[in-house]
C-alpha cells in the first residue's frame, strides 16, 4: 500500500458511496453521520432488533461500537453481525472503553467471539484489554512506544484472526503478517470527541469498496490523517471547535494530490 493506491481506494469510496450501517454510541452519532457524508459515503444508523439484520445485509459495511452500550443494543449488534457475516458484508468493531469496566471488557470479548469481524480498531489500551493483555500508558501521549504498539497489534491480529488497527500518535494496521504504520494525524484530533469512532466508521466505508481489509484500513488511516493535517493548517489556531468543522470540510476535499504530498505510510516489519 502506497499513497497512490490509498488515493485510489478513497476515489472508489466517493464513486460507490457505500452504505455504512452503524450501531454506535449516542455521543458520536451525528458527527459520524456527517463525517461519512463529507467523505462521500452513505451513513445509516439503525438499532432495532427487528430491523438490524435486514439493514446489515444491504449495507456495504457494518460498524459496531460499544461506546454507550446496553444489553438490548449489544444483542442487536450480534444479530446484525451474524446477518452481515452470512451476507459477506465486512464488520468493523470499535471496543470503546474495553478495560474501563468489566461489562465493556466482557462484551467486547463476546462480540469478537460471536461475530466474525473483519477489523477491530481501538487505542492501545482497548486492544490490549480485548485480548487480555495489560497495557501501561507510557507517557502523557498513549502513542509513545510505537515499537510495543506494533507488537501488541500483531499479537492481537493473530489471536483474533482479523485485521487490527491501533491508533495514537502513529497508527498501526496489521493482519499479523503484513504491517503498515501511518505517521499522519494531528494532536487536535484528541480534543474532539468521536474522532476515533468516526475513523472506525471510515474504515468501514473503505472496507466496503476494497476487499483486502488491511489495504482498506491503511488507505482509510492515511486519508483521515492527512485530512486532519489540512484542517489543522486552516483552523488549528482557532481551537478544537473550528478544527472540528474544518476537519469535516477537509474529509470532503482530501484527494490524490494531498495524499501524495503529505501521506506517510511505512511498511513495518
Ligand atoms: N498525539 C496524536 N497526534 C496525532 N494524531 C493523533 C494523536 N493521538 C491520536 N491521533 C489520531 O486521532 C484519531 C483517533 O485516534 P485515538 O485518539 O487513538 O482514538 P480514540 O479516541 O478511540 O482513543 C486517529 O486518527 C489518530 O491517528
Ligand atoms: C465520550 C464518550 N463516552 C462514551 S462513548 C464516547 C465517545 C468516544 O469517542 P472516541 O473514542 O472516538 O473519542
Ligand atoms: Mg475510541
Amino acid at each position: 500500500m502506497n499513497n497512490k493506491e490509498a488515493a485510489n481506494v478513497l476515489q472508489m469510496v466517493r464513486k460507490a458511496s457505500p452504505l455504512v450501517h452503524n450501531i454506535t454510541n449516542v455521543v458520536v452519532t451525528n458527527f459520524t453521520a456527517n463525517g461519512l457524508l463529507a467523505l462521500g459515503a452513505s451513513p445509516v444508523m439503525a438499532y432495532a432488533q427487528e430491523e438490524v439484520a435486514d439493514m446489515a445485509k444491504i449495507a456495504g459495511a457494518l460498524v459496531l461500537n460499544i461506546g454507550t452500550l446496553n444489553q438490548t443494543e449489544v444483542e442487536a449488534m450480534v444479530i446484525a453481525g451474524k446477518a452481515a457475516n452470512e451476507a459477506g458484508v465486512p464488520v468493523i468493531f470499535d471496543p470503546v472503553g474495553a478495560g474501563a469496566t468489566l461489562y465493556r471488557t466482557e462484551t467486547a470479548r463476546n462480540i469478537v467471539r460471536d461475530v466474525a469481524v473483519s477489523a477491530v480498531r481501538g487505542n492501545a489500551a482497548e486492544i490490549a484489554n480485548v485480548i487480555g493483555e495489560t497495557w501501561e500508558i507510557k507517557g502523557v501521549d498513549a502513542g509513545e512506544g510505537s515499537g510495543d504498539v506494533v507488537a501488541l497489534a500483531k499479537k492481537a491480529a493473530k489471536q483474533l484472526k482479523t485485521v487490527v488497527v491501533i491508533t495514537g500518535k502513529d497508527d498501526v494496521a496489521t493482519d499479523g503478517e503484513t504491517t503498515y504504520i501511518i505517521h499522519n494525524g494531528h494532536p487536535l484530533l484528541t480534543k474532539v470527541t468521536g474522532t476515533g469512532c468516526l475513523l472506525t466508521s471510515v474504515i468501514g466505508a473503505f472496507a466496503a469498496v476494497e476487499r483486502d481489509v488491511l489495504k482498506a484500513a491503511a488507505a482509510a488511516l492515511v486519508s483521515y490523517g492527512v485530512a486532519a493535517e489540512i484542517a489543522a493548517e486552516i483552523a488549528g489556531e482557532q481551537g478544537p471547535g473550528s478544527f472540528q468543522i474544518a476537519f469535516l470540510d477537509a474529509l470532503s476535499r482530501v484527494g490524490a494530490e494531498e495524499i501524495s504530498q503529505y501521506g506517510r505510510i511505512e511498511q513495518g516489519e
